[in-house]
């Protein structure tokens, strides 16, 4: 078997020397401080061209963003050839390369790679790749680019773009030519598609009025202005936060309420990305002033209810809807979901790869992190029936044309804000409804997230998608009996992948009642077995 070009190797990686840090591809790939991550980036394209070779030269894409992380981070993600996030079993060998600490135990990373995953090195390795508008970026890509010469794999550099426009055209490289071609592998391929099936969901129906959309001065701002002139008059937009020449106010945004300097208007509709456009939550002001969001729960309730309902119109009975949910919907949602749509419900642990994964298992499968960020995806046999019905009347023909349309409205790779914009836009548009006619569907229990700074997150141990500890031993038994005290109470506490915290989620109803069980638990989880770091919140009970 081949064997790699050591001092090609040695000679590159001398450009990219490791720092002392460890470093772990986790539900985020690698994300940090952008400073650090030169060595990471370098050794991400020698993983990426060794998954390429793996899969017999499939195209890998390789996205570099930090998402919602303020403007000083960055950090990387390796996308596999049908646009999913990369193979769990890879992370470790991920790991692994990154902290090799020297040029001789990287080349012995690589082979050990080699051997006991069996990878044929004369394979071609085939990578695109892309990055978000961060200042970082340029430099990272070119520590990438090193990485992807130590394989020798062909490239394309994407340049800018949104993360889920790199998971499309991963996914459209890998399937050219196929019965399952995804489109033309380009950000212009991506929004002739997405803009081709919007414009047919609206056809005939009265526009709405303009969407307000802050990008929050991330990627998605010159991308989505990018699309505009593919949509014609088929949508009207008012874009804010769209300045990216200014990193500091990268994500300025804050949680559940509308972000810095929008003042928000009763009457209009506003929605917001995140850094790298893959979240979207919408929100409104509601006549007596109050802020009311309508996030990712409120899109999935939405999208299931108007998916249910096409599919009985369209008179098709064997396609069955589903929806995936963490632990973090919000309790009315699911209640919602199971007691007035009639959908099953399955909760998975954080992290989208669990609910894309669950979502597979559906025919039409609805997942949405609370967050903003999820999709919809059609089954093989699903898209078979939708594209083989035919409707023995004009109004099944109606609701056929617009569940093929949503199929390719809907980015089926990954969550991503445009697709989901989109969708919502279409039902809001079919229904003629206001953002606060689609709220009236159930009233969310009040709920709050709290960190907890622990001394090692690790002891923490869960069970039931993360809804029930194991360890610290006794704990869940004296969460439970704080909860019971409170009406509709529910509380969880898990430790966080991408943080490092402990996190109390809460919900009861009432405001008050809820503050008090997510400070209750809190603070026992501070106590407990003095788990708690620093100082005790002055907050918690
Ligand atoms: C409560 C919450 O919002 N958690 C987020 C956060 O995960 P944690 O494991 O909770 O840190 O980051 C993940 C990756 O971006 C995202 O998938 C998830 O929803
Ligand atoms: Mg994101």
């Amino acid at each position: 078997m081949a064997s790699v070009n050591i001092d090609n190797l040695n000679s590159l990686s001398n450009l990219h020397p490791k720092p002392e840090n460890t470093f772990a591809y986790g539900t985020a790939g690698f994300r940090m401080k952008a400073e650090l991550l030169d060595s990471v980036i370098f050794r991400t394209g020698i993983l990426a061209s060794l998954r390429s070779k793996k899969l017999d030269g499939k195209v890998i894409g390789v996205m570099i963003t930090a998402s919602h992380n303020p403007a000083a981070d960055n950090g990387v993600k390796v996308v596999d050839p049908l646009g999913e996030m990369m193979e769990g079993a890879w992370e470790s060998h991920a790991t692994a390369l990154a902290n090799a600490p020297s040029n001789e135990h990287l080349f012995d990373a690589i082979h050990t790679m080699v051997s006991t995953l069996k990878i044929d090195l004369t394979k071609p390795a085939n990578v695109v790749f892309g990055r978000d508008t961060r200042p970082s970026g340029e430099a990272l890509v070119a520590a990438l680019v090193d990485g992807l010469k130590v394989l020798g794999a062909q490239s394309t550099d994407y340049g800018i773009l949104t993360t889920p426009q790199l998971h499309y055209i991963t996914r459209c490289l890998n399937t050219a030519g196929t019965p399952e071609a995804y489109g033309e592998p380009s950000a212009e391929g991506y929004y002739k598609k997405l803009a081709a099936a919007f414009k047919i969901l609206v056809e005939g129906k009265p526009r709405l009025s303009p969407l307000i959309l802050d990008c929050a001065n991330g990627v998605g701002a010159p991308k989505f202005k990018e699309m505009l002139p593919y949509l014609g008059d088929s949508f009207s937009v008012k874009i804010v936060n769209d300045d990216v020449e200014d990193a500091s106010k990268l994500n300025l945004n804050t949680q559940q309420r509308a972000p810095i300097g929008l003042k928000t208007a009763a009457g209009e509709r506003y929605a917001s990305f995140d850094g790298d456009a893959d979240r979207i939550v919408y929100y409104y002001q509601d006549e007596d002033n109050t802020f009311k969001l309508l996030d990712g729960d409120k899109i999935a309730g939405l999208a299931a209810m108007y998916i249910i309902d096409l599919v009985k119109s369209a008179g098709i009975d064997d396609i069955s809807v589903g929806v995936v949910q963490t632990a973090y919907a919000n309790g009315a949602s699911t209640q919602y979901l199971r007691n007035t749509l009639n959908v099953p419900v399955s909760c998975v642990p954080t992290g989208v790869k669990h609910l894309h994964h669950e979502a597979l298992k559906y025919d039409v499968g609805v997942y949405f992190e609370a967050n903003g960020h999820g999709t919809v995806l059609f089954s093989p046999s699903a898209l078979k029936t939708i594209y083989a019905a035919e409707g023995s009347s004009p109004a099944q023909a109606v609701a056929i044309r617009s569940l093929r349309a949503l199929s390719e409205v809907i980015n089926q790779t990954v969550g991503d804000a445009f697709s989901d914009l989109f969708l919502v836009e279409t039902i809001l548009t079919q229904r003629q409804w206001s953002p606060k006619v689609w709220d009236q569907a159930y009233t969310d229990l009040p709920n709050r997230l709290v960190k907890v700074v622990v001394q090692d997150r690790s002891i923490f141990k869960t069970v039931d998608a993360e809804r029930k500890l194991t360890e610290p031993a006794g704990l869940q038994d004296a969460i439970d009996a704080i909860v019971l005290k409170f009406s509709h109470g529910r509380s969880f506490v898990r430790p966080s992948g991408t943080e490092d915290v402990v996190r109390v989620y809460a919900e009861a109803a009432t405001r008050p009642e809820t503050d008090e069980l997510a400070f209750r638990i809190g603070g026992l989880v501070f106590d407990y077995n003095s788990c708690g770091s620093g100082a005790r919140p002055r907050e918690f009970i």
